[in-house]
């Protein structure tokens, strides 16, 4: 295991299953549509990965890029478009694939961007629900796990763009982001 991480709370097998789970359910209620799936990146990346290759069906692939937490253990709540989906959603099915849906705001974003273009329906497909994080309103119609309130990283999630690359999700120990992090959280109050 990686020496920055105190626990492990999804194993590869873990995810691998909620991949499936959700990858067979998802082909199975969109058997008589072509949905789009929106992979939300960067952290999303891996999580669409091993969604799609569970779906037998017809789908299509898009990417959005949006940020809202630099990196950082905080969402500075704003959110940042860096690059823009490149399919017309007007009269689509979208399917976003999260990887964590914590305070709600970037889902929201999302949400309200896509309807704004006239996308036919928009549901939600994400690995990690931390409900406990939640400031605005939205619900994720699959879920993989839910998360407790605690930074995790792995399997796509990053801490200053570290950690994406292994293939669990774990906690993070707070030694690493408390030291660093203090000023930097400190100086945009
Ligand atoms: O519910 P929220 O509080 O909005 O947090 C969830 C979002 O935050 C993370 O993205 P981040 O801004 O870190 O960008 P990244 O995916 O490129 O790491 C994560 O991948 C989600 O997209
Ligand atoms: O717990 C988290 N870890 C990594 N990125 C995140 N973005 C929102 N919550 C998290
Ligand atoms: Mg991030």
């Amino acid at each position: 295991m990686n020496k920055d991480i105190e626990r492990v709370l999804y194993s590869v097998e873990d995810i691998q299953n909620a991949a499936k789970r959700i990858g067979n359910q998802l082909a199975e209620d969109y058997a008589d549509k072509t949905p789009i799936l929106l992979s939300v990146l960067k952290g999303a990346i891996l999580w669409s990965v091993d969604v799609m290759r569970e779906m037998d069906s017809y789908v299509e692939l898009d990417f959005i890029d949006v940020s809202s937490y630099h990196g950082g253990v905080e969402s500075a709540g704003e959110i940042t478009l860096r690059t823009d989906l490149t399919t017309d959603v007007a009269g689509r099915d979208i399917i976003i694939l999260e990887d964590i849906v914590d305070t709600g705001r970037t889902l929201k974003y999302m949400i309200e961007l896509l309807h704004k273009r006239g996308a036919a329906s928009v549901k939600v497909a994400s690995l990690l629900d931390k409900k406990e994080g939640r400031v605005v309103d939205v619900a994720v119609d699959y879920v993989g796990f839910d998360v407790p309130k605690a930074f995790v990283v792995g399997y796509g999630l990053d801490y200053k763009e570290l950690y994406r690359n292994l293939p669990y999700v774990g906690i993070l120990k707070p030694k690493i982001y408390s030291e660093e992090d203090s000023a930097t959280l400190n100086s945009q109050e």
